[in-house]
């Protein structure tokens, strides 16, 4: 058993193990989370791998590893992303997935299997078929970063539960519309012409030519519930079989319909008319079973429906009845409530029901594209990206992120700094975020920035893991109630903010200085040269980059003062980055902000505070 004593430091910056190869460094880049060094120090009684295993996971496997000289020889580490794809997946998918991490395709797994394994994985990739309920979040003990859903629908997925575990969630929303219009309009046809009875009937020996006769499409009512890609693409192909469309969608623009030549109505109207239903709505709490008893009662007698949405936004158990007297024809299912559906389900055994299991995504094109969809969406989530399909979080487009990057840091850096000022004891509740810039609202997306000054209030004071995701979860739960302003400034638009605003109400602050005369701690920063700087601090201007450790210290303004605290620090070693004095009267009270690259020791600390003309002094770490 070795037992040494290693020093690792955690950075953002850089990775460098032993040996340090490109695809090593690369491979722990998603595990970022951290902006500030923690110096560790552990005692190494296991191998060094396994030790560096533990590290990560204690962790939350977020931070970038640093060896030190040679304090601790790190082997050759094989930290892969690891992926379980829980469904069959298309194999290019699977080629972005292996040229990133190590990926087991684990199909079939019952709901305990799924929980014995997930705590090994990064991220899950599932189809509709795996449900990924609380369960799985809790038994992922927190290693699992993303979950990708290689398709639309995301209600198999337990969304609030993923947000509380900080877990992303992205679907692949593009790829298989087509197909499932197409599924739609395959079903609408051979609905309309009774082709699965007759082919049933034939392959039975029977030749029923007056049985099958059907219902022709052209220049009937077709309504569309949920005019969004789906229901567009029917919309679109119906037309082209000389059906009059409507849809129903109280969210879709109107230009669109428009465009396709399709009137949008109102939900009693499109079901009172129509000919033809295809539902095209997601399943969510709202939609469960909106077509019950009372709804199939107000349709036209004789009315066929088609669903390629969701089973559940069904009321089986009506749909049945209303086939039984005739409400409903015929329909057409190619999803439902329990999937499979029972053997002797009542639905599917009617004779005036096509169905198929859930095929509407199921072409080699669509399962092609999903697949690679979702396998670029989640290798991007583990690098740390944000995802433009992410459904738990907000989307930031990739020109807004990197315009907004530093402003990033500034904001989660004045978070850091502005809750390090409230004394102890005090409960942080509210939160003003102040935005100054020359922008319209509409110009500037503010999430990403409250998110993090989220994250820089909440995670000095507990042991909450905080990110985009679950940032506002986070803050709720803690009761922390964050509200914006937004200031319009005469400055230029070309820059996203001019500067940010961080006041924390109704608190004790153990540096006065940092409170206005409404009694808030307030501090202020901008970007400067791309380098978050801090510019106010209470009422005092000051100027100051937000790097390293900071000592805010109020004095006498008075000669000298500088040099005192300055070889103070220097006698400790502890290098000076940054120095900034800002006063509000000549010969009063002047603030000192100073950014230092180590922690000063406490002796250290103590003989600043007893300079005679320093009246207040606070070390913060950023
Ligand atoms: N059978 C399959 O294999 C298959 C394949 C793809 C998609 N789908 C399902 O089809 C559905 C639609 O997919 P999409 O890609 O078009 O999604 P989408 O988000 O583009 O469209 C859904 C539309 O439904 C609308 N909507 C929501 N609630 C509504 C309501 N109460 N009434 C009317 N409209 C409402 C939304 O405004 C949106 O425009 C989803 O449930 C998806 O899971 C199934
Ligand atoms: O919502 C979807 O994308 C479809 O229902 C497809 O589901 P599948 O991936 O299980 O075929």
């Amino acid at each position: 058993m070795a037992s040494a004593t290693a020093k690792l430091i955690f950075t953002p910056r850089i990775i460098s193990t032993t040996p340090s190869s490109t695809s090593t460094q690369s491979s722990l880049l998603p595990f970022l989370k951290s902006s500030s060094p923690i110096p560790l120090k552990l005692s190494l009684s296991r191998s060094p791998s396994l030790l560096v295993r533990n590290v990560l996971k204690t962790l939350d496997s977020s931070d970038i590893l640093v060896s030190r000289g040679r304090d601790l020889e790190l082997p050759s580490l094989d930290l892969k992303p690891k992926v379980l794809v829980s469904e069959k997946l298309g194999e290019a998918g699977l080629e972005v997935l292996r040229s990133f991490g190590d990926v087991d395709c684990s199909y079939n797994l019952s709901p305990d299997e799924l929980c014995k394994k997930i705590s090994l994985f990064d991220a899950l990739i599932v189809r509709s078929g795996t449900k990924v309920s609380r369960e799985v979040f809790e038994a992922a003990k927190g290693r699992l970063k993303v979950v990708g859903r290689a398709g639309v629908g995301i209600d198999n997925v337990d969304l609030q539960a993923a947000t509380e575990f900080g877990c992303l969630v992205v679907n692949a929303p593009t790829a298989n519309t087509v197909a499932a219009a197409e599924h739609g309009i395959a079903l609408l046809a051979s609905m309309a012409r009774n082709v699965a009875q007759a082919d049933a009937s034939i392959k039975a020996g029977k030749w029923q030519r007056n049985k099958y006769v059907g219902v022709s499409l052209v220049g009937k009512t077709l309504a569309i519930m949920g005019f969004g890609k789906v229901g567009s693409e029917v919309a679109r192909r119906a037309k082209g079989l000389g059906m009059h469309v409507v849809a129903h969608d109280p969210y879709a623009p109107a230009d669109r319909a428009r465009a396709i030549g399709v009137d949008l109505v109102s939900f009693e109207e499109a079901i009172s008319t129509a000919d033809f239903i295809s539902l095209h709505i997601p399943l969510t709490p709202a939609t469960s079973k909106i077509f019950n008893d009372e709804i199939f009662a107000m349709m036209k007698k004789g009315v066929r429906i088609i669903n390629v949405a969701r089973g559940g936004v069904i009321d089986e158990d009506a749909l049945v009845r209303a086939l039984d007297i005739g409400i409903v024809a015929q329909a057409a299912l190619d999803v439902f409530t329990e999937e499979p559906p029972p053997k002797d389900s009542k639905l599917v055994q009617h004779e005036n029901v096509t169905v198929t299991p859930h095929l509407g995504a199921s072409t080699k094109e669509a399962q092609e594209g999903v697949a690679i969809e979702i396998a670029e969406a989640v290798v991007g989530a583990l690098r740390g990206e944000l995802a433009a399909t992410a459904v738990n979080a907000p989307m930031v487009p990739a020109e807004v992120l990197s315009e907004l990057a530093p402003y990033v840091v500034l904001a989660e850096k004045l978070g850091r700094l502005a809750v390090q000022l409230v004394a102890g004891g005090s409960g942080v509740k509210s939160v003003k975020v102040v935005y100054t810039s020359a922008r319209d609202s509409d110009d500037l997306d503010t999430r990403l920035l409250r998110a993090m000054i989220t994250k820089g209030i909440i995670e000095p004071i507990s042991s909450s893991f905080v990110n985009l995701v679950n940032a506002d979860y986070t803050a709720k739960q803690k009761g922390l109630r964050i509200s914006e302003e937004r200031v319009i400034v005469d400055t230029s638009p070309e820059f996203p903010v001019d500067s940010i605003q961080v006041h924390i109400s109704n608190v004790e602050s153990k540096f006065a200085s940092a409170l206005l005369e409404n009694g808030e701690i307030s501090v202020e920063g901008k970007v400067k040269d791309g380098i978050p700087h801090l510019t106010c601090i209470g009422s005092f201007g000051v100027d100051v980059s937000l790097e390293g450790n900071l000592i805010l210290c109020r004095q006498v303004d008075q000669p000298g003062m500088i040099g005192r605290v300055g070889s103070l620090l220097g006698e400790q070693n502890v290098n000076v980055s940054f120095m900034s004095v800002g006063r509000l009267v000549q010969r009063k009270h002047a603030i000192m902000a100073i950014g230092v690259d180590e922690e000063p020791d406490k002796e250290t600390l103590k003989k600043i505070g007893d300079v005679q003309a320093v009246e207040e002094f606070v070390f913060i770490k950023l």
